[in-house]
């Protein structure tokens, strides 16, 4: 099979550079999500930052801030991987539908899984969906990249 140059001018090029930078964008949103909860339950992780607010205190476990910290780890977990192996995806010469199609997926799912994390946390499957539907899709293209190696 083997891997074939990336053509940066090409549709296929811009899709995944636009995909790519949605989901960067939404990690970096997760650090006002963080600090928006963080000051809502008046609860830091440090004695200084606690001084911000006047009725701060230090806490690691409060439940809701934790859970955007989950959510701000999932995403770590998951989306440097989809840069990394959608690039090496992009030189095994993909379907150009069925590439886009992925990256459309990818990014859907992963504000879905923050959304019913950390914004309206809802019940489960829920967040499952969300998170499988975008794992499909950084597993379908390791495997891609696997088979062009070969
Ligand atoms: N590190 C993850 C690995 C498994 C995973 O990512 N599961 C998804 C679907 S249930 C999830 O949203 N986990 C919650 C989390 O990472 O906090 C965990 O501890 O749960």
């Amino acid at each position: 099979m083997g891997f074939s140059a990336i053509d940066y001018e090409g549709e296929l090029f811009s899709c995944f550079a636009f995909h790519a930078a949605l989901v960067i964008l939404k990690v970096l949103l997760m650090v006002p999500l963080t600090a928006r909860q963080r000051f809502a339950k008046a609860v830091f992780s440090n004695a200084e930052d606690a001084r911000l607010h006047p009725k701060g205190k230090v806490s690691l476990v409060d439940p809701d801030v934790e859970r955007v910290r989950r959510a701000h780890l999932n995403d770590l977990e998951n989306i440097p991987f989809f840069v990394l192996i959608g690039w090496f995806y992009l030189m095994t010469n993909p379907s150009l539908v069925i590439a886009k199609n992925m990256f459309r997926l990818f990014t859907v799912c992963r504000y879905l899984h923050t959304f019913v994390y950390a914004v309206v946390p809802l019940p489960q499957p829920a967040r499952g969906i969300a998170f499988f539907g975008a794992f499909l899709v950084i597993v379908v293209m390791t495997v891609s990249v696997l088979l062009a190696a070969f």
